[in-house]
């Protein structure tokens, strides 16, 4: 279980996150989605240990911080460092979980292969298109075997077509190894086709966490106009109304 409980973090003596409670069960996905500016990235970020803040989050029972859980994170920008190959970039970011966690990792090429990275193996980021990058931060990721992956906006540089290929091979990949996971959106079609809840941000009020009515679905239904739109449109209005009530 994660739980988050009477969570504030503030910038100097800005509040942006006030008394924030919830839990979210242990091999689930939660979208954090909200406008500009109501403090998503900063909660990944307390999540991550990089900004302090009062209250508790815990990962089963246990404070979590980069050396007491295995975390992967998947920035806005990708995160690949571009000095390094595909393969480089995975391979160190292993060693560097093992070393933190001292436990043994698998070989990452069966995820190379599933995620149609073997021919880009020797390239720098630079040499990969959109899709090929946001495939080699999610074999970094999934490669760490992870209790807890965070990912903001990882799939939005995408082009629709691409996106609901990552989109789709992400969820192959994270049922293969289910992991507890919070997404940051802002698009409300990702959030109600790859989340379990979703928690929903707006500014000067407390985030409100919702049930995903697709949850029980699987992503081929998801993505099926009939099954989406009635929800879709239900979740926008609520939104709106959430984010522009005083
Ligand atoms: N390093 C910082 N110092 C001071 N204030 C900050 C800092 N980072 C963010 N903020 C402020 O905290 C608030 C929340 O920012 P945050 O980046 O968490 O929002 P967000 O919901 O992730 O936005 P977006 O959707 O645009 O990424 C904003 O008012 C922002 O200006």
């Amino acid at each position: 279980m994660l739980e988050v409980s009477a969570l504030n973090v503030s910038y100097q003596q800005q509040a942006v996150i006030c008394d924030l409670s919830f839990q979210l069960a242990e091999q689930k996905i939660l979208a954090l989605l909200g406008p500009s500016g109501s403090g998503k990235t900063t909660f990944l970020r307390a999540l991550l240990g990089e900004l302090p803040y009062s209250g508790q989050i815990t990962l089963g029972g246990q404070k979590i911080t980069p050396h007491s859980v295995r975390l992967a994170y998947v920035p806005q920008d990708l995160g690949l460092l571009p000095w390094k190959t595909v393969w480089q970039n995975v391979v160190l970011a292993q060693k560097i979980s093992q070393k933190r966690h001292q436990h043994m990792l698998e070989e990452p090429t069966a995820l190379f292969e599933k995620l149609d990275l073997m021919p880009v193996l020797t390239r720098y980021p630079a040499q990969l298109s959109g899709g090929q990058k946001q495939r080699a931060a999610l074999a970094r990721a999934f490669a760490l075997e992870p209790e807890l992956l965070l990912m903001d906006e990882a799939f939005s540089a995408l082009d629709i077509v691409t996106k609901a290929k990552a989109q789709a091979l992400f969820l192959e990949q994270w049922h293969k190894t289910p992991v507890t996971t919070i997404l940051v959106t802002h698009d409300l079609k990702e959030a109600l086709q790859l989340s379990d809840q979703m928690l929903i941000f707006s500014k000067n009020k407390r985030p409100q966490l919702l049930e995903n009515p697709l949850a029980k679905l699987s992503y081929a239904k998801r993505i099926k106009p009939e099954n989406l739109m009635g929800p879709f449109l239900e979740f926008e209005q609520r939104m709106v109304q959430l984010w522009e009530a005083k």
